[in-house]
């Protein structure tokens, strides 16, 4: 599974900006021709023009290339520049405003809730302050029409920022469901390929560390499999704990991948230890009971070139010997670190 499918607002923010360049793109320039040959505003007319050109380029760009948020932010601000200045510049009975009603729905969807909501309260006092100072031409002589212009406004305005908080939350509800173990909350595997494959960048000094729990199968046992969860559960917060700035993969039942990039091999392998004496040292409360558990580690370091299930293969056979050699170990490569001084290998 390919996780960008999982970025549905990347997707969705790349389409309504495409959308709006088209429509924005041929209105604008519509209406540029419109105010510099009958209405003399010039000023305005050529700014529409800059404005097409912008929507035509950003239109090509996101045929060819991925969506940048400076895109979105230059399109906001553009085309409410443009409405803003139409308002101010043109008479209330022209109607430049009623475009204002279409700038909070494109905010949430093009910059989402936080901008929204900015970009949203900023347009209506503009254009409230705007209109009021020509509350001497009509219609907006009467209160009743200003009165449903504002309610009009807030209504869309309020439509779109809990249809965007919705979205978002359903967004990365849908994310987590994909990318998260239910049970630890640790990340999964999918998640340890785009994090290896696509965010990390510098891999030069990247350790994976490959941990298992040693005879889990007693622990679930002897306690119950609702223990042994809860038993997996302490575990992950603990490797998230010590792991601070790593990131923490549950990759099969009872093992868990740390990826971490470390200066040193040394720096590696005493985190590797005290991720180990720490599990070795620690009695886990669960419901009352103090249970101890230990963990085989098996530690590799990124070359150039190593593919994840390479990597992991590697880490896999060092997680092997640790086990075979009585457990409870790190090992590192070739040699074994037995307990608590690690050695470079
Ligand atoms: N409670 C619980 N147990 C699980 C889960 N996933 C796997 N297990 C258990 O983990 C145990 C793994 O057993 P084994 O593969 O024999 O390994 P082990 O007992 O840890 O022994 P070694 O790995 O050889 O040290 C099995 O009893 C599985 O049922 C889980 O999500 N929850």
């Amino acid at each position: 599974m390919d996780i960008a499918a999982l970025s549905s607002t990347k997707s969705l923010r790349r389409n309504v900006l495409k959308w709006m360049c088209l429509c924005f793109g041929f209105v604008s320039l519509f209406f540029a021709a419109f105010n510099i040959i009958v209405n003399n505003f010039a000023l305005l007319g050529y700014l529409e023009i800059a404005l097409s050109v912008f929507c035509a380029y950003t239109y090509y760009r996101l045929n060819t290339h991925a969506l940048e948020v400076w895109q979105s932010v230059v399109m906001c601000i553009f085309v409410t520049f443009v409405i803003v200045l139409g308002n101010y510049l043109a008479k209330p009975i022209n109607g430049v405003y009623v475009w204002s009603f279409a700038l909070p729905i494109l905010y949430y969807l093009l910059l989402g809730k936080r901008y929204g909501i900015v970009l949203s309260a900023l347009l209506f006092v503009l254009q409230g302050a705007i209109l009021v100072t020509k509350s001497s031409q009509l219609p907006l002589t009467t209160l009743n029409f200003s009165l449903n212009l504002a309610f009009v406004y807030i209504s869309i305005w309020a439509i779109s920022h809990v249809f965007e908080g919705s979205r978002a939350l359903s967004s990365k509800r849908l994310k987590n469901l994909a990318l998260l173990d239910p049970l630890t909350g640790a990340a999964n595997r999918l998640s340890m390929n785009h994090y290896f494959e696509v965010e990390l960048r510098d891999k030069s000094q990247l350790y994976l560390f490959l941990l298992d729990l040693d005879y889990f199968k007693q622990v679930n046992d002897t306690y119950g499999h609702a223990v042994g969860d809860k038993v997996l559960i302490e575990v992950a917060t603990l490797l998230r704990v010590l792991l601070a700035k790593g990131y923490v993969f549950r990759v099969g039942g009872e093992e868990f991948a740390l990826l971490h990039s470390f200066t040193s091999q040394n720096d590696a392998l005493t985190m590797a230890e005290t991720i180990r004496s720490k599990l070795n040292n620690t009695a886990l409360d669960i419901d009352g009971l103090n249970i101890k558990v230990t963990a085989s580690i098996g530690v590799v370091k990124y070359h150039q070139g190593d593919t994840l299930e390479k990597f992991v293969i590697k880490a896999d056979k060092q997680l092997y010997k640790a086990k075979e050699f009585g457990r409870n170990k790190v090992y590192f490569q070739s040699s074994a670190h037995l307990n608590e001084k690690p050695q470079v290998a």
